[in-house]
């Protein structure tokens, strides 16, 4: 049996909240404790799984939009084979184009692209070394863009093997060589860890400790910050916490982990405040709540970005994104994809920028 404190300090300080105006800057804003970085996933998570194939310019204008929201990290494609993930067959071609002309933002952006393997991270370096360009910031001094991939493994044998076709150790043994030329080439790397909290295949017998056994080990190896992973969607308040607490003994810093919830079973939020109990900092979430994984039959997307926000906000934390402008892309993306706007928030938002009466 789990014990769950009450959130008392978020709830204290929301009483103290008032509204403010977005940040500027994610390096002020990331010194203070009541900063949350959101890594916002939509156009790579959330968009991987669609059927119909998606336009370049389609992805191009949600990558844009996103970047004058205010969010200091996105996630912008997949250098992975076209057989696996079709929808990411044009990451080159956005490469180049934010490479050429990166969006104006007031704050400097983190575009970030999943590598399975070391032919990702050359196929990625070969496009940067094609621009003359380099990992490192570009633009202009309110405008700066970097470039990071993330690379992933998996907690269980048979969702690893499904995902990646190799076994959890092959898995680690492919992201070295990744972690050793990322570095050589000054490119941050972020690891995931998959159905941390529940497997398609072995449901939620997934062990905390072989969770916190693979995080530790891509931390070591070099990983600046390892995201764990809900893809099921299966995590509970109270499983949530046992999977902090195995990560926290096994000597990892909240500092590196950020937290991945799917919100197929409607938990990602409360497993969220968890997570900010427990002094996390950092947290994953896509627009208008895209997603889907084609291993997790039912599996929905990412917790929606404006939920997240509008719950952040409420708890009296800061996340320098505007929540108005992410709930009117939420609308956009949703419309051209014509598929249902999965975020509540956003959807009251859009309503009430159009004037329309709050239902009594
Ligand atoms: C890892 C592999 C490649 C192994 O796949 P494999 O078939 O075992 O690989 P292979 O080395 O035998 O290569 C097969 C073919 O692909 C080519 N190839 C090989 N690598 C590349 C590359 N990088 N780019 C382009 N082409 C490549 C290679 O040259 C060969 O071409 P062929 O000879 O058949 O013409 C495959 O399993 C794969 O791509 N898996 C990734 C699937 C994926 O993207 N899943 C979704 C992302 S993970 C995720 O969404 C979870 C996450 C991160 O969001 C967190 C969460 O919620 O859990």
């Amino acid at each position: 049996m789990h014990q769950l404190r009450l959130p008392l300090q978020l709830l204290r300080s929301a009483r103290a909240a008032r509204p403010r105006p977005a940040r500027r800057f994610a390096t002020e804003a990331r010194l203070t404790t009541d900063h949350v970085r959101i890594v916002e996933v939509g156009p790579r998570d959330g968009l991987q799984n669609e059927k119909k194939s998606i336009s370049l310019e389609t992805k191009l204008e949600l990558i844009e939009r996103l970047s004058k929201t205010g969010v200091t990290t996105i996630e912008a494609g997949s250098f992975v084979p076209a057989k696996w993930v079709p929808q990411m067959a044009s990451t080159s071609e956005i490469l180049q184009h934010l490479i050429k002309t990166p969006p104006q933002s007031h704050n400097q952006i983190a575009y970030n692209y999943l590598v399975p393997n070391i032919r990702g991270l050359e196929n990625l370096i070969k496009v940067l070394e094609a621009e003359g360009a380099t990992a490192g910031s570009r633009g202009d001094s309110k405008s700066t863009t970097t470039t990071e991939v993330s690379l992933f493994a998996a907690a269980t044998e048979s969702f690893s093997k499904a995902n990646t076709n190799c076994s959890i150790s092959e898995s680690i043994e492919r992201a070295r060589p990744i972690v050793t030329l990322a570095k050589e080439k000054d490119i941050r790397v972020r690891g995931y860890v998959s159905v941390a909290l529940g497997c398609p295949y072995e449901g939620t017998d997934v062990s905390p400790s072989k969770v916190a056994e693979i995080t530790a080990t891509l931390l070591e190896m070099g990983a600046d910050e390892v995201s764990v992973a809900d893809t099921t969607g299966m995590g509970t308040a109270p499983r949530t916490l046992e999977l902090l607490r195995a990560l926290a003994a096994a000597g990892i810093a909240n500092s590196d982990l950020a937290l991945h919830f799917h919100d197929t079973y409607g938990q990602a939020l409360v497993n969220t405040v968890v997570g900010l109990e427990h002094g996390i900092r950092i947290f994953d979430s896509s627009v208008g709540g895209l997603g889907g994984c084609p291993y997790s039959k039912g599996a929905t997307g990412n917790v929606a970005t404006e939920d997240l926000v509008h719950t952040l906000h409420g708890l009296g934390m800061h996340t320098g994104i505007d929540l108005e402008e992410m709930s009117r892309i939420g609308a956009w993306i949703s419309g051209e994809l014509g598929r249902a706007n999965d975020s509540r928030a956003g959807k009251a938002t859009v309503a009430r920028l159009a004037g329309e009466k709050p239902c009594s």
